[in-house]
């Protein structure tokens, strides 16, 4: 029960905040109206019912004028019928599309805002894959949601006015066995309980090997489409290797699980249809078989006698709501859970940016360069990975980093970005200046060339022939007629070609701070040398802070750090650079 009670608390903290925002009015009408409409459509559920008795009556005594009248009657309650169902599923798919886009809206504003999704990635994978939670879960637990919810209401609802019936019915026609009249109160109802439960209870033990059976076969199916575009993204490796044969090896291997659930699924399936297709034909007959005796001796009439058979394939059908949607329900326990996790994992790496024990970034209007004191560099386990005392990067300064491989240098830079929280003490950056980091692998978005190499900014930021000028001149003058050309460039290009691409983007947006983690290892030497002088032509007043390993690059530079080891991680000092030759 307690566990119950915390799955509804989750699943009220989930879906309420939407009902309490801007949208709220809209989502309230919406909300209100399908209910309203689904109470309306087991009104005339009750109403059919009732008219079955008077129609069925008609046609015993042969009373033209009833029959004509239920039957214009019965094309009335049709309408009517007809109406709010097709205005059901069309305001309950509004309400779904409007709640998905504020959800969407705010679950993308908290995983990106802030760099969060970085942190929350660096964190833990509490919540793997936010792709699915934001488009498959948010979806699932909207549409799931609200049919779980009508149909446990209109299942209530429906059984709570046919079990009055039936035992209003109970009371006109008593049970009658054998001659002898027994004075069982409502036993109708009674009846029909037992058998719908017997056949809830019968269709529960069959059917709920397929739970996990069913759970099993989107994880086998999610696997062997998770190899497959595996094979896509390494395609060329595979290629080089040969290792065509040892891919399909294991792809068919990943499929032979796929089928041998399906198997133990149809067979399954077989039993459970074999159970349920024979207990629905004995649904047709049962209620006949109570009532006839009292039928017989005359105690009832037809209409009697076919209001009961309707009202107790109602009940039937309304009980069975609970075992039929067993599956759809621990399904959406699961998208539950799994939004919960993520929601969790938001507030964590929020967390983690607020918290004491961070690496605070911020801007100081009086500050005349970036300028690190007492800074400790963790990893997110909390061990020491770099510690700078007092670090200063003046505006227009060329600084060379090096030190050992894995000693900290990309996260050092991370830190001084502000992404990476863990670890203390402070960065101050000049305000209003800004800091770009140009990584190993750029990353450049799906889309236009022209928007790839404008990134972050926006597709049209700059001017065309800015663009197509600034691309000739780090030496891709063959991509200038190519830059509305839509494009996977990050697959397409060469990294020597994407890292030209990388200083193109840093020239157009001219930071204050360049920060150039092994930016330009992919180019030859002199390439490299003529991009470092394109870069202080261009953008003379712009430090620029490179981590790279070549002693070419001495050349290049006016300052040296080293990471040097010194306890369990590594200190930055100070180093003279080789001189120019
Ligand atoms: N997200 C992370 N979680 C745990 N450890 C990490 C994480 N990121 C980096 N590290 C570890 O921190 C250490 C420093 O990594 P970093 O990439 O900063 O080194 P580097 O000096 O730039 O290395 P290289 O010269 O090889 O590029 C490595 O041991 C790495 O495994």
């Amino acid at each position: 029960m307690s566990r119950l009670i915390a799955a509804l608390a989750v699943v009220w903290r989930l879906a309420a905040p939407y009902f309490r925002s801007e949208d709220r009015w809209a989502g309230r009408a919406l909300l209100a109206a399908v209910i309203a409409i689904e109470l309306a459509i087991v009104a005339i559920t009750v109403m059919i019912n009732q008219w079955n008795a008077r129609f069925y009556n008609a046609l015993q005594e042969r009373d033209w004028t009833s029959f004509v009248s239920e039957l214009v009657f019965f094309c009335a309650l049709a309408a009517a019928f007809i109406v709010l169902a097709v205005y059901q599923l069309y305001l309950n798919q509004w309400l779904q599309i409007r709640w998905r886009r504020w959800m969407t809206d705010r679950y993308l504003s908290h995983w990106l805002e802030d760099a969060n999704h970085y942190r929350m990635q660096l964190l833990g994978d509490a919540a793997d894959n936010p792709d699915q939670r934001i488009a498959d879960d948010i979806n699932l637990f909207i549409d799931r949601g609200l049919s779980i919810g009508l149909g446990l209401l209109s299942s209530v609802v429906t059984l709570v006015s046919f079990v009055a019936i039936l035992w209003n019915l109970s009371a006109q026609a008593p049970l009658q066995i054998g001659g002898t009249v027994w004075s069982i109160p409502g036993y109708l109802v009674w009846a029909a309980l037992l058998y719908a439960i017997a056949g809830t209870a019968l269709t529960h033990l069959i059917g709920r090997p397929l739970i996990p059976l069913n759970f099993q076969q989107q994880r086998y199916e999610a696997d062997f489409r998770f190899h497959l575009v595996r094979v896509r993204e390494n395609g060329e490796q595979i290629a080089l290797l040969a290792g065509e044969p040892a891919e399909k090896a294991r792809l068919l291997d990943r499929f032979a699980a796929v089928m041998s659930n399906w198997y133990a699924i149809m067979i399954r399936q077989k039993k459970l249809t074999f159970f349920t297709a024979g207990y629905r034909q004995a649904s047709t007959v049962f209620p006949f078989v109570v009532m006839s005796p009292a039928y017989f001796a005359s105690v009832i009439n037809l209409g009697a006698l076919m209001q009961a058979a309707d009202a107790f394939a109602n009940v039937q059908t309304a009980l069975s709501f609970f075992v039929t949607s067993y599956r759809t329900i621990a399904e959406w326990k699961a998208v539950v859970d799994r939004l919960d996790g993520f929601d969790r994992s938001i507030a964590a790496g929020r967390a983690v940016a607020a918290g004491p024990a961070t690496i605070a970034v911020t801007p100081r209007a009086e500050a005349d360069r970036i300028a690190a004191g007492s800074l400790a560099v963790r990893l997110p386990d909390g061990r020491a990975l770099v510690r700078a005392d007092a670090l200063g990067l003046p505006a227009g300064e060329r600084v060379l980093v090096n030190g050992p491989s894995g000693s900290g240098k990309s996260t050092l830079f991370r830190a001084l970005a502000g992404i990476w929280p863990f670890g203390d003490g402070t960065v101050a950056v000049p305000e209003g200046k800004s800091v770009m980091v140009l990584p190993q692998r750029p990353y450049l978005p799906v889309g236009p060339l022209a928007a790839a190499v404008s990134y972050p900014g926006l597709p049209d930021a700059f001017p065309r022939d800015t663009v197509a000028e600034v691309l000739g001149a780090v030496g891709l003058p063959g991509l200038v007629p190519r830059l509305d050309e839509e494009a996977h460039w990050g697959r397409m290009l060469s990294l020597g070609e994407q890292q030209r691409v990388a200083i193109a983007r840093a020239i157009l947006h001219a930071p204050d701070y360049l920060l150039l983690d092994e930016a330009t290892a992919s180019l030859d030497e002199p390439s490299e040398a003529a991009l470092y002088r394109l870069l202080r032509e261009r953008l003379p007043g712009t430090a620029l802070i490179s981590i790279g390993h070549r002693s070419t690059l001495d050349a290049l530079h006016d300052r040296h750090l080293v990471l040097e080891r010194e306890g369990d991680g590594h200190a930055v000092r100070e180093r003279t650079l080789t001189p120019a030759q």
